[in-house]
Order: structure tokens, then C-alpha cells, then sequence
């Protein structure tokens, strides 16, 4: 598990010292064929409204972070998961909550892109071209650059 990643830490925390934690699905979908990655804004009306991110939300009671991602990702961008791939964790203290990210990669799915909740969404790559980047979504960038330099034989 990574460390704790605080955002916005110069703001008051809702929900004291003791607050639970509220664990989210979030997908990375690759395109590994164009070499990109897809990320959407945070619909309207939603904390961080129009800052970019990854796809997902929070799980409900009972579901699996898989699950709870199918769900979501058919729910707001209409798409139809294959596989998630588990791959990093992070817990991020936000003003408006504590949450632990859960990201997985999914490199399969069907049907078009449909944003459901009035987002934008734009296929990247690195470095990213739009802003701003949502503050819990940032490592990720950090990862897949990583790999990227990985891949490329950087140390
Ligand atoms: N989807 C997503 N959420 C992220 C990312 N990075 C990050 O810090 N978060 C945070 C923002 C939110 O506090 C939380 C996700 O909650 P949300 O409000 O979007 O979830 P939801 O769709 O289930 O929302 P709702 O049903 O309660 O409206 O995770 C990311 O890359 N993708």
C-alpha cells in the first residue's frame, strides 16, 4: 500500500479526525492499439466538478471493486466491461472525504462511449494535454509514465 496522499490539505476536513473510508473502483481503459488511455471530467453538480479523471466510483454494500466498476462504467460512460486488472492503490485525504482509490487496468470492452452525466472525455497520452487533473488521479500518470520508461529501458 502506498502512502497517504493529501489534497487540498490548506482546506478543513468534513467529518473530523475519525471519518471512514470510502473505497472507489476507478478503470484505466487502454487502447493498446492507438497507445492511449482514456480520461473523463467530473460530471456537474459532483465535488471537483470538470476536473479530469479516471472513470469509476464508489463501491455500494456487497460489491467487489470489479463489480462495482462495471457497474459504474456502463452507469456513466455506457461501455460494457471485459477483465479489470487489479494494479495500484492509493488513499487520498480530500476535504470532502477519505477515500481509497482502487485502480484497475481494463483493456477490453464493448459498445461506444456515451457520457451519461454530461462529462467530456478525451483520449491521452503522456504528457497529458488537458488540465486540471483531479488530485487523487495524478500518481496514476506517475505510474504509466513509469512503465512507459520501463518499457523503454530507462532505469
Ligand atoms: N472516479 C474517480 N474518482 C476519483 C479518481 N481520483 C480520485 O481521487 N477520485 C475520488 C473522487 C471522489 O472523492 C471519489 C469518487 O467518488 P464519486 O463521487 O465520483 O463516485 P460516484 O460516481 O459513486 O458518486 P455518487 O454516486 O455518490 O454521485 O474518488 C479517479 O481517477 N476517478
Amino acid at each position: 500500500m502506498s502512502e497517504l496522499l493529501v489534497a487540498d490539505g490548506e482546506r478543513p476536513r468534513e467529518g473530523g479526525v475519525d471519518r471512514p473510508i470510502t473505497e472507489v473502483a476507478v478503470g484505466v481503459l487502454i487502447d493498446d492499439a492507438q497507445g492511449c488511455f482514456l480520461l473523463t471530467t467530473r460530471p456537474p453538480g459532483k465535488v471537483y466538478a470538470g476536473y479530469w479523471e479516471f472513470p469509476g466510483g464508489k463501491l455500494e454494500a456487497g460489491e467487489t471493486v470489479a463489480q462495482a466498476l462495471r457497474r459504474e462504467l456502463q452507469e456513466e460512460i455506457g461501455v460494457t466491461i471485459g477483465q479489470a486488472h487489479p494494479w495500484h492503490q492509493k488513499l487520498v485525504d480530500y476535504p470532502h472525504a477519505l477515500v481509497r482509490l482502487h485502480f484497475c487496468k481494463v483493456y477490453d470492452w464493448s459498445g461506444e462511449l456515451q457520457m451519461h452525466e454530461g462529462q467530456e472525455f478525451a483520449w491521452q497520452t503522456l504528457p497529458v494535454t488537458v488540465e486540471p487533473v483531479l488530485p487523487g488521479t495524478v500518481p496514476v500518470l506517475e505510474w504509466l509514465a513509469q512503465e512507459a520508461g520501463q518499457a523503454a529501458g530507462q532505469p
